[in-house]
């Protein structure tokens, strides 16, 4: 039977704003109090989404979260009717109001981390829901991010669940951006690398010191062993503290992989060598380590262009393609470094870039937007069918999204109560478009 890995990109929410909310991520921090645009920053995920679809990947959709997060507001102590409850929290802590509003949901690469059926011991599809707990307005993500995903790969045959992990700084747990697979082909059984920022019961362990590690090595392992991953087929490596304390706040903004090619820069990771030779004996074949050397490429470069958030995509002729931000090709150093890249012989043969600048801006690039699931053509035929890209389904969200969504909104505006309805009623449309049922508060 033939595999995919199919890629779901998070869609992104009206409420879409720059509110400086990411401490360790430069982009977040530099573009605060802009103006957003919302409509445009749909448009351009979509736009991603469809080219993929068009390019024969296998492209799926997953919903974004309700905002203003009322809820969250209300066990915050704010009170009365849904408009009350926005102005005080307006009046009396605007940063706790910010952090309700954020459409930080559409990076589905912290959605949560994926194990293919190939790699797990009962042959099915496990999901864990990050628990973002590092930054508050990503911590009240998870339990409808599992919603989303129950709602979007629904057949208990299939697809296995869990609970994010339990809510606390020894477990920090960005999902996906800190785990790639490898493999020789999406239906083997490949070796699954999980990259960690610190060890959080170690006090003698390196660390960052200037900003936060997002990722810890007991929430990689807890992963792991819910997801039925035998030993040998898992890597745990520690990301590079230095360069965490430079705005590398995930893994996938210094590397990426696919199949059996990781694309890095030389100052990604701790014991580098060590740990390349562990993935080699695991995955007892040939990987291509592709590196940059600082010399091609500087870690600000790195950060500013998102050369390593870039999606390494196998085209159904076999090639392997780069989708890059347009930003990649704005960047000198780095857009000779891609033009460079193709003709290494390598197994990257083309670049492809994209405008995601709206979701950029709060540094979020390609690879933040998409969240891969590699399946056979059975666990595909068991997927939501709706949340799948076509012509038809891209008709629809755009115009859904011109009909309901804002093409400016700042922070100040996060307090229009007006706000909520227009999210609600796009939301409610939405779980129709996609026939996900009532995984929303405001629907149950
Ligand atoms: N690298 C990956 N996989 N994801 C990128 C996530 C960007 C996101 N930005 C934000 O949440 C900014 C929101 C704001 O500032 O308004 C974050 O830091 O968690």
């Amino acid at each position: 039977m033939k595999h995919y890995e199919a890629n779901f990109d998070g869609l992104v929410g009206p409420t879409h704003n720059y509110a400086g909310l990411s401490f360790g991520n430069v982009a977040s921090y530099s573009n605060a109090a802009q103006a957003s645009d919302p409509k445009a920053a749909a448009k351009q995920g979509l736009l991603k989404a469809k080219s993929l679809a068009d390019l024969g990947m296998v492209q799926g959709v997953l919903a974004p979260q309700e905002r203003p997060d009322i809820y969250s507001l209300r066990r915050m102590g704010f009170s009365g009717s849904d408009a009350e409850v926005l102005n005080q929290a307006a009046k009396q802590a605007s940063a706790l109001l910010n952090a309700c509003c954020s459409a930080s949901s559409m990076w589905t690469a912290n959605a949560a981390t994926v194990s293919p059926s190939a790699d797990t011991r009962d042959g099915k599809v496990h999901f864990t829901p990050a628990n973002l707990v590092d930054k508050l307005h990503r911590s009240i993500e998870p339990v409808t991010t599992g919603n989303i995903l129950k709602a979007t790969f629904k057949d208990e045959r299939f697809f296995k669940h869990h609970q994010h992990l339990p809510e606390h700084a020894s477990f920090g747990d960005e999902g996906a951006a800190n785990h790639t697979r490898l493999c020789n082909d999406y239906g083997h059984s490949g070796v699954e690398l999980f990259v960690y920022g610190q060890e959080s019961t170690n006090p003698n362990a390196v660390k960052p010191v200037k900003f936060p590690a997002r990722q810890t090595l007991e929430a990689s392992q807890a992963v792991a062993r819910l997801h039925q991953l035998d030993e040998e087929s898992c890597v745990f490596m520690q990301q590079n503290p230095h360069v965490i304390d430079q705005g590398v706040f995930h893994n996938d903004v210094i590397s990426v992989g696919n199949q059996n090619v990781l694309f890095y820069h030389e100052q990604a990771f701790l014991n580098t060598d060590v740990k390349f030779d562990e993935i080699r004996k695991k995955m007892n074949t040939d990987v291509h380590f592709v590196k940059v050397s600082t010399e091609q490429v500087s870690i600000n470069d790195a950060v500013k262009s998102y050369l390593f958030n870039t999606q390494i995509i196998t085209l159904p002729n076999g090639e392997m393609a780069i989708i890059a931000p347009t930003n990649c090709q704005e960047n000198p150093a780095v857009f000779a470094y891609l033009n460079e890249l193709v003709t290494l012989g390598t197994p990257i043969k083309q670049v492809q870039y994209y405008d995601v600048k709206q979701s950029m801006q709060n540094g979020g690039g390609p690879a933040c937007l998409r969240l891969r699931v590699a399946m056979s053509e059975l666990e595909i035929s068991a997927v939501n069918q709706n949340t799948l890209m076509n012509d038809a389904l891209f008709n629809k969200l755009n115009n859904w999204v011109e009909k309901h969504y804002r093409d400016r909104l700042e922070v100040k505006d996060l307090a229009d109560p007006q706000l909520i309805i227009e999210s609600r009623t796009a939301l409610d449309e939405l779980t129709q478009i996609l026939k996900l049922g009532s995984v929303y508060q405001f629907q149950r």
